[in-house]
């Protein structure tokens, strides 16, 4: 039966459009960045959602291989595409986010260009990087092993000078060496950046990236010496299956010298070895400009999950009035509302401190090229941090997003499952989260130890130089209305943030030292590193605010998720505000109150806050988060689609059902 002949007509979204108090197109500028921004998003969006290669509607129902075959498809189509429309960078790179399948490219232009970039010299780039945009060369970015992922310094794989060649011969010496991971590695890559033991006069320089071909040009097949494949099925049904993470052992494969990235350190003819007048830290940039990126990405997830989850809200009726009324959109439930605005408050919040970060990268970027590296730990803990803090929020909340939907959120067709399963290793790629709160503790330690001195820190942890207020000062706040006042939020978010760092360094500074002190500390070093994270995307938002916004209503909007994300902050995490004193018992049930009036003003425009979001039907994937609301037609039409339903009998009736079932009967009969 069609969806069509399904009889009751579906209902619709309209009504809740018409109660929106803001300017929807003035949001959508507002969360892209620019009007320029919201124009190239839609083009890209329209001509991904056009194109019939792009479709993705039964991409959880392929076979791994056929998937695989499908990433391929798509990615050269839209090489195709970009080639014959002259797109600028920016239009392809919005072209792949909107293709929305994981693939090699992403590894080949956000890691691999960026290494090569980062750490080749000027001839270097101009040799690889002039192959790599054209696209003869597929490169990928081999970092982890078997063994080790976080402890880079732990990495096993050699690269051995041999002056006798003026070769580096690449050898994987034991098992766990192997790489491991690498996106595109498995079946794709031409090239690889590899990292390496730099070894030359006997001596072990530590690890070093190298260029490396990995197959043949010609017919694919991989180079003397190395083994290499796809390291196995992940997580979820499609979701990031796509991707051809790979395994690599190497057998003493030999390269020239000048394959080595030597913009930071040089290996001279003779076998000598020069270190530039860098910072060694250097060589984890791309890891640095990655994580950047990784912000933006959880925005958009989270954001996807957010749409979905209110536009079905907003469909889903459960329960009437005892007297027989009509029955309550689930949105309606204050339950309801008080699980799924805090994420609609935090998308926002990740957007505007993603822009914020990409400006903070710039930057330190621009200060690197003028050998001012003086920012560079701070933009190493902001990206790390936020990274860390982004993706774990993103992941939970997908989760429950799922559950907001109820039992069709379960479902493969409502885009969810895939959401998380795509979205979840982003909590561990580019650094564990953990492992990356701990490099923020450790920052903030150091910032600690700097005040204490008597240095005035800056950018920010300028806020830790207001030191004897903050570790002294009492909450304003009298009334659930002095909780709208931004500088109050801010104030006990400082003081949250501060004394959290200060008591661990004075719990640190007791233990017979430092390394087992922060060893013993560890939790409440993770947990110090996220309230600073936090205040961060605070600040910025309310940053935000201070900037002219355009569009009937758009700030006041803007404002209320401010109050929605900071508020709902110090609801979940109390126990740190009361055991510092920053706030009081009375304070915090006073800001849960305020948070309940929040969610009340938020909900006649919760429907209108994510089509600001301005996502094509293409690209958010879900029966449930249709623009038009049509969720049971969808959901119907869907369920077909499922290879179970292309017989109405299944396979192995025969074989099996039938046979029990006869059995079955017969013995009844006895
Ligand atoms: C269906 C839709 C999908 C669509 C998708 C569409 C688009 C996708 C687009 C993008 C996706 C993005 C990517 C693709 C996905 C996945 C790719 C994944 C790739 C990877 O995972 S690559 C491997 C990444 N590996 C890691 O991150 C390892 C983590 N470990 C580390 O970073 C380090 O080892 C460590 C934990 C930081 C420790 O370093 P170490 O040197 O051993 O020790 P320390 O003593 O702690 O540090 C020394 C010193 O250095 C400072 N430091 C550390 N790191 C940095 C840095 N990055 N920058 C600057 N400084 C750094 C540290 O602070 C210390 O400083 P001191 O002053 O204190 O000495
Ligand atoms: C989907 C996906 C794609 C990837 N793509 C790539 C790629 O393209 N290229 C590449 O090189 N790598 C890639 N990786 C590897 C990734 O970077 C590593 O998995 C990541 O850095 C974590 O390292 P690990 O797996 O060794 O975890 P481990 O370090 O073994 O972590 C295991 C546990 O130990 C904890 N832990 C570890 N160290 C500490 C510590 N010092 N203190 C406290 N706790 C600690 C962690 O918190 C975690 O809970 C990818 C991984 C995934 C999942």
């Amino acid at each position: 039966m069609a969806a069509a002949d399904w009889g009751g007509k579906a209902d619709h979204l309209a009504g809740e459009r018409a109660t929106a108090q803001f300017d929807v197109d003035g949001m959508k500028v507002a969360w892209a960045g620019s009007r320029h921004a919201v124009e190239v998003a839609d083009r890209m969006a329209c001509l991904v959602a056009s194109d019939p290669v792009f479709r993705k509607d039964t991409r959880t129902m392929l076979s791994r291989k056929e998937l695989f075959k499908d990433t391929l498809k798509k990615a050269a189509h839209a090489w195709k595409r970009t080639v014959e429309l002259h797109l600028t960078e920016e239009e392809a790179n919005l072209l792949r986010l909107y293709i929305d399948q994981p693939g090699y490219v992403d590894l080949h232009w956000v890691m691999f260009v960026p290494a090569i970039k980062g750490q080749g010299t000027e001839e270097q780039q101009k040799k690889w990087l002039t192959m790599a945009y054209k696209f003869q060369i597929i490169g990928t970015y081999a970092q982890t092993e078997l063994g080790h992922g976080s402890n880079v310094q732990g990495l096993e794989t050699t690269a051995t000078f041999d002056p006798s060649t003026d070769e580096f011969i690449m050898h994987s010496p034991t098992l766990t060496s192997s790489k491991w991971w690498p996106g595109g590695l498995g079946k794709t890559s031409t090239h690889a950046v590899v990292y390496a033991r730099l070894i030359t006069e006997g001596k072990d320089y530590g690890i070093h990236g190298f260029i490396m071909q990995l197959r043949s040009l010609d017919d694919h097949s991989p180079l003397p010496g190395i083994t290499i494949g796809d390291i196995g099925g992940k997580f979820g049904s499609g979701a990031y299956n796509s991707m051809d993470n790979g395994v690599m052992r190497l057998d003493h494969v030999r390269i020239p010298r000048d394959q080595m990235l030597m913009r930071l350190a040089q290996v001279t003819r003779e076998g000598k070895y020069v270190h530039s007048d860098v910072p060694k830290q250097l060589l984890y940039g791309t890891m640095v400009y990655v994580r950047q990126t990784i912000v933006a990405d959880a925005s958009r997830a989270l954001s996807r999950a957010v749409c979905i989850a209110v536009r079905y809200g907003a469909i889903r009726k459960q329960f009437g009035s005892k007297a027989g009324g009509p029955e309550t959109q689930v949105l309606n439930y204050k339950t309801q509302q008080s699980r799924l605005f805090p994420f609609l408050a935090s998308a926002y919040a990740f957007r505007f401190v993603g822009q914020w970060l990409k400006w903070l990268y710039t930057d330190v970027t621009q200060k690197l090229e003028s050998k001012d590296f003086s920012t560079l730990p701070e933009a190493h803990a902001c990206t790390a941090g936020l990274k860390s803090v982004t993706t774990s929020a993103t992941a939970d909340a997908i989760e429950e997003c799922q559950k907001l939907c109820g039992g069709h959120g379960y479902l493969n067709s409502s885009g969810l499952p895939e959401l998380f399963a795509v979205n979840l290793p982003a909590c561990t790629y580019e650094g564990d989260n953990v492992v990356l709160l701990l490099q923020v503790a450790r920052f903030l330690m150091k910032t600690v130890s700097q005040v204490a001195s008597g240095k005035q820190p800056v950018g920010t942890t300028a806020y830790m130089g207001n030191i004897q207020h903050l570790m002294q000062c009492k909450s304003v706040v009298n009334t659930v209305e002095d909780w709208l006042n931004p500088a109050a939020i801010k104030e006990v978010f400082e003081a949250r943030a501060l004394r959290m760092a200060v008591n661990c360094a004075q719990n640190i500074s007791k233990a017979p030292s430092q390394e087992e002190g922060f060893s013993e500390l560890s939790p409440d070093l993770v947990e110090a590193a996220v309230a600073h994270v936090q205040l961060i995307i605070v600040t910025k938002f309310i940053e935000k605010l201070q900037e002219d916004i355009l569009g009937h209503g758009v700030k006041e909007q803007l404002q209320k998720l401010c109050g929605i994300y900071a508020l709902h902050l110090i609801h979940k995490h109390l126990g740190d505000f009361l055991s510092t004193g920053c706030v009081t018992a009375r304070q915090g049930s006073l800001a849960n109150e305020r948070l309940g009036k929040l969610y009340a003003q938020v909900r006649p425009n919760a429907v209108a806050l994510v089509d600001a979001f301005d996502y094509t039907d293409h690209y958010l994937g879900s029966a449930l988060g249709r623009y038009d609301g049509d969720v049971y037609s969808a959901l119907y039409k869907e369920a077909w689609k499922d290879p179970l339903n292309e017989t109405v009998v299944p396979d192995g009736y025969q074989e099996h059902l039938r046979p029990l079932l006869k059995q079955q009967l017969k013995l009844s009969r006895l």
